[in-house]
Parts: structure tokens; sequence; C-alpha cells
């Protein structure tokens, strides 16, 4: 069983490729295997052989992704905890605390019991595509992922500073009160929250080996990245 620890910050490179595992290696901490942008996701865990443990995503176009069915891709997460190599699970807050549909809250409740049952963490996660909500949202927002999932994950677009201000000082405020989160602002204005949130508690960065094959608007290219967290940590 691979083993991962979100008690300090895990620097995931984000792709729907194992096979860019050996180019990742040097950089990441882990894979972000996104099972939704993937051909055939299972066949590729089958033959995996690298070192970096998986976090596995199946994002549903409901929150940004492409997987179109929930049954399918729920079985495929089930599956995908089974491999030895996969770690982490993400699930979206919005199927955990059932605001979505009940069908989609069942699926996520007890794939949540099968992958703690197999010490596999999960990663509650909720995406704002279009806005940076008001901080106390964030907060709440925050406290309700990292109480469903194991580390809470938000993801907000940031349109100007003030956004990423109040994301980072919501990241802040929350790993003060002893809660595991991670966050991150999309697109543009919020690209330096990914390079700065670590500093303020954030436990996972998402980045592509390759800056074409982002899964995110703003994202860092890995090495960039890496570069900068372990600049910014080292002198912090
Ligand atoms: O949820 C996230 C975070 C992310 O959207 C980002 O903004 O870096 C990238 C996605 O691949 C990942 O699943």
């Amino acid at each position: 069983m691979a083993e991962l620890s979100f008690e300090s910050f895990v620097l995931t490179a984000s792709t729907a490729d194992l096979s860019e595992e050996p180019a990742a290696r040097s950089d990441a901490d882990a894979i972000e295997f996104r099972l939704d942008l993937a051909d055939d996701p299972l066949a590729a865990l089958d033959v995996y052989d690298g070192s970096l443990p998986i976090l596995v995503t199946n994002r549903p176009t409901w929150e940004g992704g492409d997987a179109t069915s929930e049954a399918d891709r729920f079985d495929e997460l089930a599956s995908a905890i089974d491999y030895d190599s996969v770690a982490a699970v993400d699930i979206e807050l919005g199927a955990l605390t059932g605001t979505v549909d009940a069908a989609a809250h069942d699926r996520a409740v007890s794939l949540r019991e099968a992958a703690r049952n197999q010490d596999v963490t999960v990663v509650a996660s909720v995406h704002d595509f279009e806005t940076t909500p008001p901080i106390a949202q964030l907060n709440e927002l925050l406290e309700v992922a990292a109480t469903e999932g194991d580390v809470g994950k938000l993801a907000t677009v940031a349109h100007d500073r003030s956004d990423a201000l109040a994301l980072l000082t919501a990241t802040h405020t929350a790993t003060q009160n002893g809660l595991t989160v991670a966050t991150m602002g999309m697109g543009e204005p919020g690209r330096h929250t990914r390079a700065v949130a670590p500093l303020y508690g954030s436990r996972i960065g998402y980045a592509p080996v390759d800056p074409e094959n982002a899964t995110a608007p703003g994202q860092y290219d890995l090495r960039t990245l890496r570069e900068i967290v372990t600049e910014l940590t080292r002198t912090a």
C-alpha cells in the first residue's frame, strides 16, 4: 500500500497519463490521476509501476470535469482505490453532503467508507468556477470539507488580489483551527496563491508536468511550482 501523508505539503503532478510519472518523479511527491480525462484509466493503473503514490480524481461535469455518468465514475473510483499504488481519493463535497442528489450522496459515502477501510486518504473537494465567495463562506466551506474528508480542498476563481487574499486568510484560519486543508486560486490573479498558500497551511498543490496539459487555469508547471515552494519554505 502506497503511503502519503498530508501532514506537510504534497505536490501532485496532475495528469491523465500515468506514463508521465518518470518525468514527474524528481519534482512531485505524488501523481493526481484524472480518471475522467484518461482513455482507459483502470488499464493504466493495472500496468502502473511508478514510484510516486497516486491520488485518484474522477471529476464530474457538474464540478468542471469530463465524467458524465455518476454510476460509472463512482464504480471506477471504487475499483481504483483497490490498487496498492493509490493512496488517496478525491470526492466532491457536493456529493458527500448530498447537495447534488441522493444517489450521489449514497455513492460518495460508501466510497469514503471503503477508502477509510483501506487506509486511503479522502480529499473532500469544492470548486467555484465563477468567483471567490466572501470570507465567512470560505471559512465555512473549508470547515465542512475538512470534516467530511481527511483533507478539505477548496479551489476558487480569483478575480483580483482581494479574492486571493481572502483565500489565503481562510487557509490560515482553518490551519490555525487544526483543520487539514488545501487551497488554490484559479485564473491569473489567483496564480500566486498556488505558491504562497503552502506557507499558510495548504497541504496539496497541483501542477502539470507539461504546461500545455494544465488541468485548471492559472497552474504553474510542476518544476516551477516545486522551485518556488522550496524557496519560499526555506526562507520562511
Ligand atoms: O481539484 C483540483 C485542483 C485543480 O482544479 C487546480 O485548480 O489546480 C486541478 C485539478 O486537477 C484538481 O482535481
